[in-house]
């Protein structure tokens, strides 16, 4: 299978980042004696900014796989700025990815509330879409945390919309604000959200592309991400050894804990899709099926697949939603925080209008 990932603006340079951590080892000693990757599929990545230095921050991904769109130094978190430097460099951009060859699949991944990434993300989405005629596109949107500020808020509505206008295959939701409790300050924050998404996306892809023992393959994928509204995320889970069974894997893999995104699975799920990697022994298929056939009378569709390999039983859940109650919550705060903008704008003007008034008729005395 040939992979592209686009890590596009910081936060998505920084979650490709740690795709390559992964990809080349991890945090293991011997990782940067790793000159290939460790996966069977092409996974070609590049990040694309117009900040330099959120490029060379980077610590995994290779020179060669940094591009800097030229005459900006980041977008100030202004889309209107954005959206004319990617038209601008369209050519170059793209250029630089069909230099990469041809591909099955693309991740776009991007924060949904800064000013590069989430204006460049639909348009790219959009080329992709027109240039290579038989790829599925997913998009990775990250949400921000919700006291971030009322222009992220803003981005985020407004780039939300602009994906689901595209033509992608289905949006991977990752939501900041959900995942903030998992580190207390937002550095190590950012670091263990960028590695969940990474381990997530790298683990489907590796499922995706092996010898499963039940299959599910790309084409099972893409009808899951179909599903429901066109957006979903990822859950996870890796058994220990107080894991009581594989059932309660499979379920824990479904459990507000190990997703990207807050659902509640059996009540707004739409279709899912349910892989389980662990060694022969560990994984005892009728168990496995019964478990997915009890889910699927509560969420409907349901593929399952399982692919042999060493080690304890480790479960990727990827489903789409039916509803997204968060969201519609995030879009009232945005129209909120533009409002409260637009009238704390219109009383600053007002003050100022009434400050010259004092000297309307008046001239300057010397
Ligand atoms: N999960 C995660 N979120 C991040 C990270 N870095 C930034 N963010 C979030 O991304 C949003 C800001 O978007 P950026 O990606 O920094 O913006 P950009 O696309 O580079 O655009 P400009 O800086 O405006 O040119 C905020 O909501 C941040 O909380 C990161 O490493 N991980």
């Amino acid at each position: 299978m040939n992979v592209l990932m686009l890590g596009i603006g910081q936060c998505g340079n920084r979650i490709l980042d740690a795709v390559n951590r992964e990809a080349f080892g991890g945090s293991s000693r011997l990782s940067k004696y790793y000159s290939r990757q460790k996966f069977p599929s092409r996974v070609e990545t590049l990040a694309i900014n117009t900040a330099v230095n959120d490029l060379k921050e980077l610590r995994f991904t290779a020179a060669k796989d940094r591009l800097h769109v030229p005459n900006l130094h980041g977008v100030g978190a202004n889309r209107g700025i954005g959206k004319q430097g990617f038209w601008e460099n369209r050519e170059m951009i793209m250029e630089e990815i069909e230099r990469r060859g041809d591909f099955d699949i693309a991740f776009v991944m991007t924060s949904a509330s800064g000013g590069t990434g989430s204006s460049f993300t639909p348009l790219v989405v959009h080329e992709l879409r027109e240039r290579y005629k038989k790829i599925t596109v997913i998009p990775v949107m990250v949400l921000p945390f919700r006291e971030e500020g009322s222009i992220y808020l803003q981005n985020a509505a407004f780039s939300m919309r602009d994906i689901m206008e595209v033509e992608s295959d289905g949006i991977i939701l990752v939501d900041n604000q959900y995942l903030k409790r998992l580190s207390g300050d937002i550095k190590t924050a950012y670091d263990k959200i960028n590695e969940m998404v990474a381990e997530r996306l790298l683990f489907l892809i590796e499922s995706l592309d092996s010898e499963m023992l039940s299959v599910t393959d790309l084409g099972d994928f893409k009808t899951v991400m179909k599903g429901g509204l066109g957006m979903g995320t990822l859950g996870f889970y890796e058994s220990d050894k107080k894991t009581a069974s594989l059932t309660s894997a499979i379920e824990s893999s479904l459990k507000p804990s190990g997703l990207l995104y807050p659902a509640d699975v059996y009540e707004d799920a739409a279709r899912a899709m349910i892989i389980i990697q662990g060694s022969r022994d560990s994984l005892d298929v009728d168990e496995i099926t019964k478990s997915v056939e009890k889910l699927s009378t509560k969420i409907g569709q349901v593929f399952k697949g399982i692919v042999i390999k060493k080690g304890r039983p480790k479960i990727l859940s990827v489903f789409t939603l039916g509803q997204v109650p968060d969201l519609e919550m995030l879009y009232a705060q945005a129209a909120q925080a533009i409002q409260d903008e637009k009238s704390r704008k219109t009383r600053a003007k007002k003050q100022l209008d009434d400050a010259f008034a004092y000297i309307e008729d008046l001239e300057e005395v010397y």
